[in-house]
Formats: C-alpha cells, structure tokens, sequence
C-alpha cells in the first residue's frame, strides 16, 4: 500500500510553473532517490509535502485514510508522521549527543505514542544511538563531532519522532567516503523499516542506493525505475547525466 500519494500537484511562483502535474507515490517501507537538474522542482516537492509551501492544485495524500495532506500546517503534518533533514545539520552544538537525543525524544509528540505508551526513553536513547553509529559518543559535544557524524545525530533526532515518512535532502554531501559508506548503510537500514525519499545529486551515492529512482525535470516525473532503468533513459541522460 501506498504511503504518500502526490497526485496532480502544480505550482507557480510568479507565472512559473516550478511544479508541473506532479504525480508518483512511495510505498511504506520504501527507499526513493529523487533526482534531477538544478532547478526540476526536488525542494518545492519536499516544502508542498511538508507543509512549507501550498499547491495551486492537487492532492498529498497520506496513509491508510487517503488524508489529504494540503492546507494542513508544518507541525500538524509532521506530528502525521513526516519528518525533514536538511541538508545543513541544526544540531545544539553545545549540548551533548546525549542531550541532543533526550531533548529529541522529550519533544515527541507522536500520537501513537501518547495512546499506547512510550517505551522507556533511556531504552529509546540507546537504540537509536545504536542505529546511528553514535553510542560510543553519547558523552561527546555535538559541536565536536564530525560533519558526517552531525548528520547522523540529526537523522536520529528525527527518529526521536517516529516518523514514517523520512525526507532526506543530500545527505552525501561534505562527507567523508568513509562516511558516505555509513550513511548509506544507515538509510538502507531505516528503509526496512520506514518510507525513506533522499534527494541527491550525487549519482555515484544514488547507485549505491540501490533503489528506485524518480527522475524529476521542470517540475513533473520524467522517468521512475531502477538507477539501470533511469540512467540508460535518453531524456534522462540528455537533460541531466549528459551534462
Ligand atoms: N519561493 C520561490 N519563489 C520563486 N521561485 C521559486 C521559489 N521556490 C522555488 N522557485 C523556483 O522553482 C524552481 C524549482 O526550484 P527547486 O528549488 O524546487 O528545484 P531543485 O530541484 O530543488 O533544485 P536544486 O537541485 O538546485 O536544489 C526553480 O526554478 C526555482 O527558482
């Protein structure tokens, strides 16, 4: 079943029309790479599911309900189950990993979570810093880690809130190749478990992905498939891989 369904969605900031008819769904756990040229409309997609920016037409529909995710606000969609990393950390540098986590975990607000019962936050912490290759650093200034290693805090900050659905802006970028072997790691080990879209330019990173691939350009699908499907694609490679 789909996760998130975006469903002729159009947009235009002064006559442009930055999104065109958009039109593709992720499936629930899933990894998605979305790629494409500067400018295709990756940001503006992540901003309309979010919340950041609102359509002039179309549908963001979410989970087993079909709700339409339009018109309701940032903080309604991410308590829905939608989390955002962007591509700059925005970690508490003066804080600890640890304290970066507990501040995290304290502030979730996930429904499902208030119903049934957290489980202990200190058993919550430990996972999770686990999953992030971070628990050996839990005592460390967060302004002492790594670039990479702030990254992987903030994807387990968002953890923190359970989301489902995890966007995931160039995660690559500035990292080690070390660091980007982890990261790939990490993603492909939360996509068993959650909806994970990373938007990425770097098509070494996208391979070893190894997922489905949405290829946008000016704003709508021009090809969706396997990283062998889209980069073998002639439109593809004429207006992004060629370049
Ligand atoms: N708030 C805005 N006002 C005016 N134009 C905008 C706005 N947001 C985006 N655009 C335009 O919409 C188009 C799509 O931009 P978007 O940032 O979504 O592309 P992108 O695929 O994320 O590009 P990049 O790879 O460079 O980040 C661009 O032409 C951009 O200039």
């Amino acid at each position: 079943m789909s996760l998130l369904e975006v469903d002729g969605i159009s947009v235009s900031f002064d006559g442009f029309r930055a999104i065109n008819n958009l039109s593709f769904t992720i499936e629930e756990p899933e990894l998605r790479a979305v790629i494409g040229p500067n400018g295709a409309g990756k940001t503006t997609f992540m901003d309309i599911v979010t919340g950041k920016t609102r359509p002039d037409t179309g549908k963001v529909l979410w989970g087993e309900d079909n709700l339409n995710l339009i018109g309701r606000s940032e903080s309604a969609i991410a308590r829905a189950g939608v989390g955002r990393k962007f591509q700059k950390p925005t970690v508490f540098e003066d804080q600890s990993v640890r304290e970066n986590l507990a501040m995290a975990i304290k502030g979730d607000r996930n429904p499902f979570a208030v119903l049934f019962g957290r489980r202990d936050d200190a058993a919550r912490l430990t996972e999770i810093a686990t999953e992030i290759g971070l628990f050996g650093r839990l005592g460390r200034k967060a302004g002492e880690l790594s670039h990479g290693q702030k990254q992987w805090l903030e994807i387990g900050m968002l953890l923190a809130q359970e989301p489902r659905l995890l966007l995931v802006d160039e995660p690559a970028a500035g990292m080690t190749p070390e660091e980007r072997t982890q990261t790939t790691d990490l993603l492909k080990r939360l996509a068993t478990r959650h909806a994970v879209v990373v938007v990425e330019h770097d098509m070494d990173f996208v391979r070893r992905l190894d997922c489905r691939v949405t290829v946008l350009h000016e704003g709508r699908v021009l090809a969706e498939g396997s990283v062998d499907h889209v980069t073998q694609n002639p439109e593809v490679i004429d207006v992004y891989l060629g370049r």
